[in-house]
């Protein structure tokens, strides 16, 4: 097969056939001619998806270019470029206005031929590169969770190695640390992605009601069950089933859920039939689950079950660098949802940076929304945060900056001011990172490459 593409070129003349197919194999594509709409879909069933059309509007058996232009989209989806009689410049214009990629007029001109043909076999080709990377591109999901600390940065890695495979994740760490965030990733990165996530709130559902909500139940299985139900396990089926909280699920639901992990299957609650899935299992738990097997609140055996690697999640106070990246992550989420722009000054930065934050980065996610939500102009500082009555003592203030900070004196210019204040925050980004410079640069939202040329103009290299 010549990798030039492969064009079905649709004429019902066929010395015109003969002549263009020619001047197009001479060029190293690979043709095939049919002088009908029926026969070109029946070479598009027998030889494959071409990569372009060329097609004659009018052609048997109808001779009617409108019913022509309405067989276009079967040709699924590649460029199909019109060849008109008589230069009909309106139907030529109304085919483009119903997806045709270009036309040409008889007679043709080989060189233009040829010309039209490459453009559109580039914009082919073009669109399945971007399907192949969007298909491929393994960063997207893990991309997601954000953060540059050593600990972000080790789940990142994890999500990465194992989300390909099937091997089940249990996701520990205390509330708010993204849990949930990791688990979708995993799910998104995986061959699974096209399938169904299916998410339970194991805590959330009444003991009495989970086993019916998971596995699903027939006509009849008790008072109430008016209809057949199929369970959230079958939903999942192909996909990823999110066990959430899984330290609340209750015990005697905990047997049932090991009998699925061991073997596959379950029955239906009143079924006699047993149902087969295919799912892989994410669980979460902010629960010491090692204390709740001490104390009998959950089984040693499910725990072996569901364990297969371990992602652990820390406190966002153990990992205040942190802090300026998912702030600046869910500004610009704000942003492209609200279509205006946010200023954080440094103090309210600061601020952030210091909050114990027990709630973690879903509280630290509200705050900034609510903070937000009241900025005028965008800008978001102390005074917002003040307004929201959030404690804003001096000691809050101290931090990066401020520690050093000195009153404002207009006896340096505006630039010998400016320099000062970047020197103390690149050399403080530069300690809070242990130097390594593409972390303060992340830290101070620069390029790399600008944090070294600053480094290098204020002579700031140790
Ligand atoms: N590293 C992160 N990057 C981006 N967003 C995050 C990150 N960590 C948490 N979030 C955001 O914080 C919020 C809480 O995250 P998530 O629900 O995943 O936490 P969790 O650990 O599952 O919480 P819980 O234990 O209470 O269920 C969400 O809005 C999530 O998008």
């Amino acid at each position: 097969m010549s990798d030039h593409g492969y064009i079905l070129l649709v004429d019902d003349e066929p010395a015109f056939r003969e002549l263009a197919g020619g001047w197009l194999r001479q060029q190293g594509f690979r043709v095939k001619t049919v002088g009908s709409t029926d026969e070109a879909l029946e070479a598009k069933k027998s030889q494959g998806q071409p990569d372009l059309v060329l097609l004659d509007l009018s052609l048997p058996p109808y001779f009617d270019p409108q019913k022509t232009l309405q067989t276009m989209p079967e040709f699924g989806g590649c460029p199909v470029i019109i060849i008109t009689g008589h230069a009909e410049r309106e139907l030529s214009l109304q085919a483009i206005s119903q997806g045709a990629w270009d036309f040409i007029a008889k007679p043709i001109d080989p060189e233009m031929l040829a010309v039209v043909v490459k453009r559109a076999l580039a914009k082919t080709r073009l669109e399945r590169e971007v399907e192949r990377l969007q298909e491929t591109s393994p960063k997207l999901g893990s991309e997601k969770y954000i953060g540059i600390s050593d600990s972000a940065q080790r789940v990142r890695s994890l999500i990465e190695r194992i989300a390909p495979t099937d091997v089940r994740v249990l996701v520990t760490g205390p509330s708010g640390t993204g849990k949930e965030v990791i688990s979708r990733a995993l799910h998104d990165m995986s061959p699974r992605a096209k399938k169904p996530f299916v998410s339970v709130h194991c805590g959330a559902i009444p003991a009495e009601l989970l086993e019916s909500e998971l596995f699903g139940h027939v006509k009849g299985a008790f008072t109430g069950a008016d209809k057949d139900k199929v369970g959230l396990l079958k939903l999942a089926d192909g996909g990823t089933l999110f066990l959430d909280e899984i330290g609340e699920m209750p015990v005697p639901m905990q047997v049932k859920m090991l009998r699925v992990l061991q073997e596959g299957s379950y029955f239906r609650v009143g079924a006699r039939e047993l149902e087969s899935i295919d799912v892989r299992i994410i669980s979460a738990t902010n629960a010491d689950l090692a204390q709740l097997i001490a104390s009998g609140d959950f089984r040693e055996d499910l725990y072996y079950r569901i364990k297969g690697v371990n992602i652990e999640t820390q406190a966002l106070h153990m990992r205040q660098e942190d802090i300026p990246v998912l702030l600046k992550h869910f500004i610009a989420a704000l942003e492209t949802h609200q279509s205006r722009k946010f200023y954080l000054s440094n103090e309210a930065l600061q601020w952030f940076r210091q909050r114990p934050w027990q709630g973690n980065v879903r509280e630290l996610k509200n705050t900034l929304e609510s903070v937000a939500a009241i900025a005028v102009a965008g800008q978001i500082s102390l005074t917002e945060i003040q307004v929201l009555n959030y404690d804003v003592t001096p000691q809050s203030r101290s931090p990066i900056l401020t520690s050093e900070e000195k009153p404002v004196a207009f006896t340096h210019s505006l630039d010998e001011q400016v320099q000062e204040l970047e020197i103390k925050l690149i050399r403080k980004a530069l300690d809070t990172t242990g130097h390594n410079k593409t972390q303060s640069a992340k830290l101070l939202g620069l390029s790399r490459q600008g944090l070294i040329k600053k480094i290098e103009r204020y002579g700031l290299g140790s």
